[in-house]
């Protein structure tokens, strides 16, 4: 019977260079056995599409609570479960931990809903470890103005302002506080290379 896989997630503010940063653990786990690069909002066809919803259409605080969730749902029962279940590593650009930052923190919506939401969807799936970016809202700002030449329009929530980063930002604090033996929070506002040696150093007090 094969060995159930790992679970990792990552978050932070847009900007806190969690893309950048998956793309070089990938390299490193590749060696480990089978990895699935996925995201959320997103995943699966049907999240996909609610992801383009989420991101460009305008809605209620719950509506948007609602749908990510919905996709959550999909994501998990379609990608993560099946994966997990065959022994393979999951890499996922942010998870539920976003929900409370940004629904939650950012927008205000009640904690005590969402940790429901949260029972109820993933009845009981937690990561084995997320790794969290933290750093100031105004720097990710910067970051993202550097990446944003010659791109795509900001979404939602790219256009917000930096009280709505830092309220995140306070989101993913609390609930780093809440689980730190699962949480491992990576100081973001350094060069990508000290950065780097924060997962590795992370990543081997694990033995992955
Ligand atoms: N440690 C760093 N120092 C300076 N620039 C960085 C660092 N890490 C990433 N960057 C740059 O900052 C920008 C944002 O990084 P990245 O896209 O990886 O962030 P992200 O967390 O995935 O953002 P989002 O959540 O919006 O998708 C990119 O241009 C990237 O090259
Ligand atoms: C999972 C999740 C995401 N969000 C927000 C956070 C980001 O602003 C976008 C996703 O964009 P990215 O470029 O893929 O990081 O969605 C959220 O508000 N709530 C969530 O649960």
């Amino acid at each position: 019977m094969p060995v159930a896989g790992r679970f990792i997630t990552f978050e932070g503010i847009d900007g806190a260079g969690k893309s950048t940063h998956i793309a070089a653990l990938t390299e490193r786990l590749a060696a480990q056995g089978e990895l699935v690069n996925t995201r959320e909002p997103g995943g699966t066809p049907l999240a996909e599409t609610l992801r383009g919803l989420f991101l460009n259409s305008g809605m209620d605080a719950l509506t948007e609570l609602l749908l990510v969730f919905a996709g959550r749902r999909d994501h998990l029962r379609q990608v993560i479960e099946p994966a997990l279940a065959a022994g393979k590593t999951v890499l996922c650009d942010r998870f539920t931990d976003a929900s409370f930052a940004y629904q939650g923190f950012g927008r205000g919506m009640d904690l005590a809903q969402l940790a429901t939401l949260e029972q109820w969807v993933q009845a009981g799936r937690q990561p084995d470890l997320t790794l969290w970016f933290d750093l100031p809202a105004a720097q990710a700002a910067q970051r993202r103005v550097g990446r944003e030449v010659g791109a795509r329009e900001a979404d939602r929530f790219e256009q917000q302002d930096l009280d709505f980063f830092e309220r995140v930002r306070a989101g993913y604090a609390a609930r780093a506080a809440a689980a730190p033996e699962r949480f491992a929070r990576i100081d973001a506002s350094v060069l990508v290379p000290e950065v780097w040696a924060q997962i590795v150093a992370v990543m081997e007090a694990r033995g992955w």
